[in-house]
């Protein structure tokens, strides 16, 4: 049987949500991936070290018994952070990075920044102690069309911040536009994760034979040409993009919806979608460096030396899994996969 042995990997950008719902996605993850960027946006968000330390305690309790996985936090940057809490971010060692979310961009981020030039205090601190700034890079104005609101993003606020902190050291998170390749192609310290659905799939599968909310994400998928740009770059062997995968549960009744949430759930099998992504186009040969290297060495940390092994074996996504109030359709749920996680 043909097998691909593979570093174990990690996820740089993840959402694990808290409580049961964080008990139900987090056994998930801990199969796959060793570490994990968590994303900081809970309902309140993770917006000091403390809450940040609190929440680690809670994904560490809910780490199956005799697993292994380590949680890299994120602080949650609003109007109101202070220089100070870097400083004391970079003093507790599990603080990894600040994620910036525009206000009201996306899933619970009502307490974002209104205006980013608000925190040029708090990135002159980040840039100081060399704390990584994570971007959910995507304007707000909603006379932006949808469609144009990462490449207006990265014209209007991303251009104008790296002129102001060029050392500060920026992922751009989850890139779905050929303007965003280039953008982190062409600048120094700054680097991106691609999600596999930007790599599989462009706005037409939002549209297949009807809405489909649960190809619903933000930044939203773009045309094919943007899908492609994404693959060429994920599968270039450039240390400046790695995975990502944005994994962002949600209960079935919250995107089957008159007004449905943003989000894919991926957790359950990211490794194979990123595996079929990449052999789409013959190069799983650069899987496990985009997997299992890039990301660690942007966070200048060590290499995990463990690894995983997939197989290429057909299997059927769940149509649904248990979740909290409803329950969790996967991405590309019913659907065949080629390659399995042993
Ligand atoms: N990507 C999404 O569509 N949703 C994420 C938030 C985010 O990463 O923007 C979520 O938390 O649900
Ligand atoms: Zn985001
Ligand atoms: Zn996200």
């Amino acid at each position: 049987m043909e097998t691909l042995t593979l570093t174990r990997p990690d996820d740089w950008h993840l959402h694990l949500r808290d409580g049961a719902a964080l008990k139900a996605v987090l056994p998930h993850t801990v199969r796959q991936f060793a570490r994990a960027i968590v994303m900081p946006n809970l309902k309140p968000p993770v917006r000091t070290v403390d809450e940040a330390a609190a929440y680690r305690d809670r994904i560490l309790a809910a780490v199956p018994t005799g697993q292994q996985f380590e949680p890299l936090m994120t602080l949650y940057l609003t109007d109101n952070t202070r220089p100070e809490e870097i400083l004391a971010a970079k003093a507790a060692e599990f603080v990894k990075a600040v994620k910036y979310y525009p206000a009201g961009a996306t899933t619970n981020s009502d307490a974002g920044v209104t205006e980013i030039s608000k925190c040029d205090r708090v990135f002159e601190a980040m840039q100081q102690v060399n704390m990584p700034l994570l971007l959910h890079g995507e304007v707000t104005d909603s006379a932006v069309d949808m469609f144009d609101r990462e490449k207006v993003f990265i014209e209007k606020y991303l251009i104008p911040l790296k002129q102001r902190f060029p050392q500060l050291r920026v992922v751009l998170e989850h890139i779905t536009t050929s303007e965003a390749v280039e953008f982190v192609l062409a600048t120094d310290n700054i680097a991106a994760t691609i999600t596999p659905q930007h790599l599989l799939f462009n706005r037409n599968s939002l549209f297949q034979g009807g809405l489909r909310p649960h190809y619903y994400c933000l930044p939203i998928l773009k045309r094919e040409t943007h899908r492609q740009a994404l693959l060429r770059a994920a599968t270039s062997g450039n240390p400046k993009f790695f995975l990502g995968t944005d994994s962002a549960p949600h209960p079935r009744n919250g995107k089957e919806s008159s007004c449905g949430c943003a989000g894919c759930f991926s957790a359950l099998h990211a490794m194979e979608l990123y595996a079929e992504a990449f052999e789409s186009v013959d190069a799983l040969d650069k899987l496990e460096a985009f997997a299992s290297f890039y990301g660690p060495d942007f966070y200048q940390m060590p290499r995990n030396s463990a690894r995983i092994t997939l197989s290429k074996t057909t299997w059927r996504i769940p149509d649904e899994l248990p979740f909290v109030d409803d329950g969790l359709v996967p991405l590309r749920a019913g659907e065949a996969m080629t390659w399995k996680m042993v």
